[in-house]
């Protein structure tokens, strides 16, 4: 094969060292997270100039994987004492607007997405960021067979593996290195790209490296249908909406990127036969077991067949295709205004850069302003630069560091005061103070009073967002006397909205009540997700509203309380439905059955139900006591979010000990044994200074793509072992 590098060749320059594995790795001492007022971007500082005048946080340090210099803390003898060495620690790496930052990776097919997204846009990638990419990517390949999966800690498949290799073509990695060419044996003994997911096809498809002809339709036409239709797009989980709509205007125009050597050559190397014999039309449902989680139904099989042999030959003509077109075009440039081009997440955001660039060319404002705002999405650490599942996750965690502070019986010690009074100010700064222009024009949830799970820019509606926020300004101004920051008026304003957000079920969604029926998941196409195209409803999202609503009422009993104890009563019978035989619930954000109990028994206590009186909060404690591993902590695997079964982890992990220790205290669990067990294990894996260590990822979105929250080994133990001295007393346990 004669040898077409990337584009972005260069590395860095100077001041490059090879890492571990000789690769080349940038000086991370030039390193420097920016936040502006909740933005986060990282920065490679040139000279020694800037590296001299702007010297690194710990935070930098920390998130880095840098020595952080942090001292050795007194020795640990109580929970109460651990919980304190936790918080000072963790003290340490706030920011100064109030958050905190961390990674938010774990998906392996977002990257790709935006590595394709800046060549076919001609964005110039700065080379530190080529040099921290390639050594991420390689560090998360799988040493055994060369390939990644769908996300961190998945087997191998086409999607990350496809789309993995050629993020690592593209930023200047030769395909004869040999960890590309293992690669590369993979991906053909898996049949090739054709064998890829929707979503694969279509990335593939705009990079110029694959015909549209493999993609399954994605028709913007189907933007005109009546809002009445029960199957309407603007029915859909918002974002399977949001990713199908840019992707229906790109599709519709078939554009991809103009072929050259370098594209020339992947086509040469993603496939197992050479390009041009390929019949691409025959493998559009080409799929390889291994990334077919949620197979696609006959309907949605027939519909694709009737769509690509009598709708588009036949009947897909000019004015319908340019109605078409435009309207999704309106609805594109809306999203990219109201969030400053930041976008609902990072994949919708490079799609619609590339409708953008396709719309209104190179040099507009709309490519520019996608171009800065792309960074939001990247993250560096120790392995390399990764790309985020959304621009940070600073409002919940800014949330739950509060609460856990409160909850440990630590909110009145004058030494966190500053640190807290920081953190209100944060949650007083992003919580949404107006709908968005022309609402329903756009099909937004209404969303003045609301919290969002990153920053206001981003500025969607979460329930249980919202619900936190509400509970952490309550806690902090009405509980504990911080300054009235948030005054009852807003207050007021997120009620109004959390009580927007309900069901008719009694449940809560995320970001918008249910618009569709359970049905519409028979039109699925992702292959790869499960569960995706209808909001539906959660237990961790229905409990935490339940939990903010009644500690709301507690303050402010008159306020739409009528409502208020309907919502409550309509939501709790909705939990309890939810609740499986076995004393457990689903959970749909956190891994898995361990985090729902959490939300689940905390909510129930919250109304009064506790493993004393009440039978739903029994069976879920006695399902969590079966769990409990020998070493006295719990571990559940990734896999029970997959399987839909509870599956244990090999080993007990930090933040799921502390779940359900907090679960079991919450829902008053009379025997402390357990507990106790628990909460030794929290001790014991806590490091001198303070911190914990990285252990399996917490988070999930879509039942099978796995997320990290790595901060949630910080606070969800914090708040257990400070619950702990609270209610049994801070006696020595070690
Ligand atoms: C378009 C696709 C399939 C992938 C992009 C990723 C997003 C779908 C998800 C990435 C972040 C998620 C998980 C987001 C994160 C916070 C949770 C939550 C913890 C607040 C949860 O309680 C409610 C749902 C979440 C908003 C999430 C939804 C899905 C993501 C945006």
């Amino acid at each position: 094969m004669a040898s077409h590098i990337g584009p972005w060749r260069s590395d860095a320059q100077g001041r490059l060292s090879p890492d571990e594995n000789g690769d080349p790795k940038t000086d991370y001492t030039r390193w420097r997270l920016v936040n502006e007022e909740g933005r986060q971007t990282w920065r490679y500082l040139e000279t020694d100039a800037e590296h001299h005048a702007w010297p690194q946080s710990i935070a930098d340090k920390y998130h880095l994987g840098l020595p952080t210099g942090l001292p050795e803390l007194q020795h640990v003898k109580t929970p109460l004492q651990a919980a304190e060495n936790g918080l000072s620690f963790f003290s340490h790496l706030q920011l100064e607007p109030g958050n905190w930052a961390c990674e938010y990776g774990g998906p392996m097919f977002l990257l790709p997405g935006l590595l394709i997204t800046w060549y076919v846009t001609n964005t110039p990638i700065p080379p530190e960021y080529t040099t921290e990419i390639k050594r991420y990517l390689f560090a998360r390949q799988h040493p055994e067979d060369g390939g990644w999966g769908l996300h961190i800690e998945a087997h191998s498949s086409v999607f990350g593996t496809a789309m993995n290799y050629v993020a690592l073509r593209l930023v200047g990695v030769s395909e004869d290195e040999p960890r590309m060419v293992k690669a590369r044996g993979l991906l053909h003994k898996f049949g090739g790209a054709i064998y890829g997911p929707h979503w694969a096809k279509a990335w593939l498809s705009i990079l110029g490296v694959m015909d549209w002809d493999c993609v399954n339709p994605v028709p913007p036409e189907i933007w005109l249908l009546p809002d009445w239709v029960p199957f309407a797009p603007w029915r859909w989980w918002i974002h399977i909406r949001q990713v199908f709509l840019p992707l229906s205007y790109i599709w519709s125009k078939k554009w991809s990127f103009p072929l050259n050597d370098f594209t020339k050559q992947l086509r040469q190397e993603l496939y197992t036969q050479p390009y041009d014999s390929i019949d691409f039309s025959q493998h559009r449902n080409s799929i390889h077991s291994a990334d077919n989680y949620y197979p696609k139904t006959w309907i949605l099989n027939a519909i694709n067949e009737a769509m690509v042999r009598v709708w588009n030959p036949f009947l897909r003509i000019g004015p319908i295709v340019k109605r078409a077109e435009d309207w999704t075009w309106e609805l594109i440039r809306m999203e990219d205004e109201n969030t400053d081009y930041a976008g609902l997440g990072p994949v919708n955001n490079p799609l619609n850069m590339v409708a953008c660039y396709i719309h209104d060319g190179p040099d507009s404002y709309s490519v520019r302003r996608h171009r800065e705002r792309l960074n939001d999405y990247m993250w560096m650490k120790g392995e390399g630069m990764l790309a985020n599942g959304t621009n940070g996750v600073q409002v919940w965690d800014t949330t739950f560091v509060t609460q856990a502070v409160v909850v440990a019986g630590l909110a009145d010690d004058p030494k966190w005061r500053p640190m807290l009074t920081k953190a209100l100010e944060f949650i007083d700064d992003h919580q949404l103070r107006e709908n968005v222009p022309d609402q329903e024009k756009c099909y937004r949830q209404h969303r003045k009073g609301a919290w969002p799970f990153s920053t206001k820019t981003q500025g969607y509606t979460v329930s249980d967002c919202t619900a936190e926020g509400l509970r952490s300004t309550i806690q902090l101004q009405e509980m504990h006397n911080f300054p009235k920051l948030i005054s009852l008026e807003r207050l007021k304003d997120s009620v109004d909205c959390l009580l927007l957000m309900q069901n008719p079920t009694g449940g809560f969604t995320e970001y918008e009540t249910t618009r569709a029926s359970e049905k519409v998941e028979w039109l699925n196409a992702a292959e790869v997700f499960g569960g995706i195209m209808i909001g539906y409803d959660y237990p961790e999202c229905t409990t935490a509203s339940v939990t903010a609503l009644s500690l709301f009422s507690k303050f402010y009993p008159d306020y739409r309380a009528d409502e208020i104890r309907i919502a409550k009563k309509k939501a709790v019978g909705y939990i309890k439905r939810a609740q499986r035989k076995d004393g457990s619930w689903y959970g749909s954000w956190g891994i898995c059955f361990t985090y729902a109990a959490m939300f689940a028994l905390e909510s129930l206590a919250s109304i009064g139900e506790t493993y004393e009186t009440s039978d739903n909060s029994r069976r879920g404690c006695d399902f969590l006591i079966e769990k409990q591993m020998a070493d006295g902590g719990w571990g559940e695997s990734y896999l029970s979010s997959e399987k839909h079964v509870y599956v244990q982890h090999e080993k007990s992990q930090v933040v799921q000990t502390a779940w359900a220790c907090l679960a079991l205290m919450e829902a008053q669990y009379p025997h402390k044994e357990p507990l106790e067990r628990g909460i030794k294990l929290l001790m014991a894996r806590q490091q001198r200074n303070g911190e914990w260590l990285q252990e399996s990822i917490e988070g999930v979105f879509n039942q099978s793509c796995m997320i990290s929250y790595p901060n949630y080994k910080f606070y969800w133990p914090i708040r257990a072992l400070g619950l702990y001295s609270k209610k049994f007393g801070n006696d020595e346990l070690q």
